[in-house]
């Protein structure tokens, strides 16, 4: 079956959220031994070879993720965070293929053999759609799913008259529906009691 080539697909990693309902840094709760973002740093190298994380603290992951990952500093101009859609826009500026793989940095259970069948989705997707995502019951999973480069226009549109929501973006846009073998695959994890329950085995 045909899949989208490694030369046409970027993934961007989000890891610059605040984790304040976990307490810690999500980014570095170890899955297996080995922390959560330089874990998924490491399988999204499978499907591309260029693998962006953003961030407004580069420094903290240099030395955790794999050498050939690029780390992009967020610009926060008022010291802010300025939460996931922007800094997802500041970091497609930095890409270059037509299809960019967007992740969250807190998914534990995203393993290699989900994901393969979802790349011969993204063959299929018809061109008037501006991205591929999981849907539920309120809207699109936005954070482990695949966009078009040219949605940038859009997104910057929308930013720059005040948006700031996935949901809300992506309503006004025609999205393409990823279907989910196993919805167990998007679970993040935002809590310490979310963790206990959910991934303490896996850690
Ligand atoms: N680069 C960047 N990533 C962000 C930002 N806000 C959230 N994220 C990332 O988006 C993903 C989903 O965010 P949440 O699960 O809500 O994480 P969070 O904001 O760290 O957690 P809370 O503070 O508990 O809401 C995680 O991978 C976060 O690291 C941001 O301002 N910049
Ligand atoms: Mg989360």
């Amino acid at each position: 079956m045909k899949t989208v080539s490694k030369n046409n697909l970027s993934a961007i990693i989000l890891a610059g959220g605040q984790s304040s309902r976990m307490g810690r840094d999500k980014a570095l709760i170890p899955i297996q031994g080995i922390p959560m973002l330089k874990r998924l740093a490491i399988l999204a190298q499978e499907y591309t070879t260029d693998v962006y994380i953003i961030t407004s603290w580069p420094e903290r992951y240099q030395s955790i993720i794999p050498p050939d990952c690029h780390l992009i500093q967020e610009i926060c101009p008022s010291r802010k965070t300025q939460g996931p859609l922007t800094a997802f826009s500041q970091a497609l500026t930095h890409i270059k293929t037509p299809w960019i793989w967007l992740l969250a940095c807190d998914l534990p259970n995203l393993t290699s053999p989900e994901i393969l069948p979802w790349l011969t989705y993204l063959e299929t997707v018809s061109e008037d759609a501006i991205a591929l995502l999981p849907r539920h019951p309120k809207g699109w999973e936005p954070l482990c799913g695949f966009y078009r480069y040219c949605c940038l226009d859009s997104l910057q549109h929308f930013i720059d008259t005040g948006g700031r929501s996935f949901q809300s973006w992506l309503r006004q846009q025609t999205v393409a529906e990823l279907p989910m073998r196993d919805r167990q695959v998007l679970l993040n994890c935002n809590t310490p009691q979310e963790w206990e329950s959910n991934f303490r085995r896996l850690g």
